[in-house]
């Protein structure tokens, strides 16, 4: 029988997703340490930039945390590709719910501020509406979780959400294990992956 399905609830991480974290990490580094070792983009491994360019040179980690850590650093990132214009449609979707889903830094001075500032700026104020921002995003209570950090642990062991592995350079060369999925960018079918995940959701009981 057809029913009113409850609506798809959808989080979009931004370091890395809507937000190019990386490029601009990199970016910053070498303007302020030229000369230093770095990593490159397609030599990068592992969710931690500050545990690559530790093991580089003890150093190192301090540095690049402190690139991060820096004033303007958050807000002068640049759109992921595609990444606007998907979360702009996404949001237009009926009955799909979206929020954008970031852990802040420890050190937040700058980082909090920085991304409601970055939202506002790309997305627009319909967006800092819809920002949630925690460093333990297994308690947020969702269908789907787009995020490019390969393993997300945290007080809950068993999250409401599934994590599709948006394709970053430090994830790229890992092989998921069925059936964890992935989003190589914005390009690829988002709209698809979201329409399974209702399906699935209608499959498992719900009405719809
Ligand atoms: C690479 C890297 C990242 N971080 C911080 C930067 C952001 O505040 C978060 C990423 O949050 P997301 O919601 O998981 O995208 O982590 C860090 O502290 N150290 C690093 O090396
Ligand atoms: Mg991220």
């Amino acid at each position: 029988m057809a029913g009113s399905a409850p609506p798809l609830r959808v989080l979009v991480d931004m370091d890395g997703v809507l937000a190019d974290f990386e490029g601009g990490l990199l970016r910053a580094f070498l303007a302020r340490f030229p000369g230093e070792p770095h990593v490159e983009l397609a030599e990068r491994r592992g969710f931690s930039a500050r545990e690559q360019y530790r093991s580089l040179r003890e150093d190192l980690g301090t540095k690049v945390a402190s690139v991060y850590e820096s004033s303007g650093f958050f807000l002068g990132l640049e759109p992921i590709p595609g990444a606007i214009e998907a979360m702009q449609e996404m949001i237009h979707i009926p009955d799909t719910e979206v929020f954008i889903c970031t852990s802040p830094l420890q050190k937040y001075e700058h980082c909090i501020a920085e991304k409601y500032s970055w939202v506002e700026k790309h997305l627009g104020p319909m967006f800092v509406e819809r920002l949630i921002l925690t460093r333990d995003k297994t308690i947020v209570s969702a269908d789907l979780l787009f995020d490019d950090k390969d393993t997300i642990k945290g007080a809950e062991p068993t999250p409401s959400w599934e994590h599709v592995l948006f394709t970053c350079c430090h994830n790229k060369h890992l092989e998921l294990q069925t059936p964890n999925r992935r989003l190589q960018s914005w390009a690829d079918d988002w709209r698809a992956l979201v329409e399974s995940k209702r399906r699935n959701k209608c499959r498992k009981g719900m009405l719809c």
